[in-house]
């Protein structure tokens, strides 16, 4: 039977870039994307911005939502300190596992905790089966109508502190109207908001970075 996209793109990966080198994993999806299929990871310009977050926040505990193919967790966990790892949930099998490949290929398996299910189910669950009290950074790029319901179930866990980042993808396009409204409105966060284009595209898109005030 044909292959799926997530599994040419792993092949891409293993055809065009070097094992244990997770910048030539990034820029081999990237060509990919660009030449060949276009896909839905967080992409090159918009990955340089979450690059630049990550960076700034230096975070010991990370949490992201929506693996896909493991694009962004390949860009994140290049980025952690020693011994810092990244849990991250995928809904979907099938991608979890061409996601877990990616990610082991770039060498950043033992940083990275990947989980499926469904971040509903999963986010209540945080404390008890993996021993973490609060998030420094979490990454939302799962599905669009989940980010408002899960925000408010981080706030419910007692899963942010006062500083804890949020960054969220695709808030133009797709487009999370009720995340945003919550996130500007509540006195609770400062949020702003990182202009840019949706991946590989000249769509406007754009990345939105919430601070739990506490
Ligand atoms: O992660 C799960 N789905 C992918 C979420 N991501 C997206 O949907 C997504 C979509 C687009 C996009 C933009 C324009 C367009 F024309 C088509 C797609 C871009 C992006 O950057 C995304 O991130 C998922 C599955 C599931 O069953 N349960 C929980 N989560
Ligand atoms: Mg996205």
């Amino acid at each position: 039977t044909r292959s799926t996209r997530p599994q040419r793109m792993l092949k891409a990966v293993q055809k065009n870039a070097t094992k244990g080198n997770p910048k030539s994993v990034i820029s081999a999806i990237d060509y990919f994307c660009k030449h060949s299929e276009w896909a839905m990871n967080v992409g090159d310009e918009k990955g340089s911005i979450l690059d630049s977050v990550v960076t700034e926040v230096n975070p010991s505990t990370v949490l992201e939502l929506g693996t896909y193919c493991g694009y962004s967790t390949v860009r994140i966990a290049r980025l952690l300190s020693p011994g810092t790892k990244l849990i991250t949930l995928e809904f979907n099998p099938a991608n979890a596992a061409v996601a877990k490949q990616i990610i082991a290929y770039a060498g950043l398996q033992d940083k990275v905790i990947l989980v499926e299910g469904s971040s509903g189910d999963l986010i209540p669950q945080m404390k008890e089966r993996f021993g973490i009290t609060t998030f420094d950074f979490i990454f939302l790029d799962h599905w669009k109508d989940r980010y408002l319901p899960d925000i408010k179930l981080f706030e419910e866990c007692g899963l942010l502190r006062k500083g804890s980042v949020l960054l969220a993808d695709n808030v133009i396009c797709p487009g999370t109207p009720e995340y945003l409204e919550y996130v500007r409105k509540s006195p609770r966060y400062e949020s702003k908001y990182f202009p840019a284009h949706l991946e590989y595209t000249k769509v406007e898109d754009g990345l939105e970075k919430s601070v739990f005030l506490g």
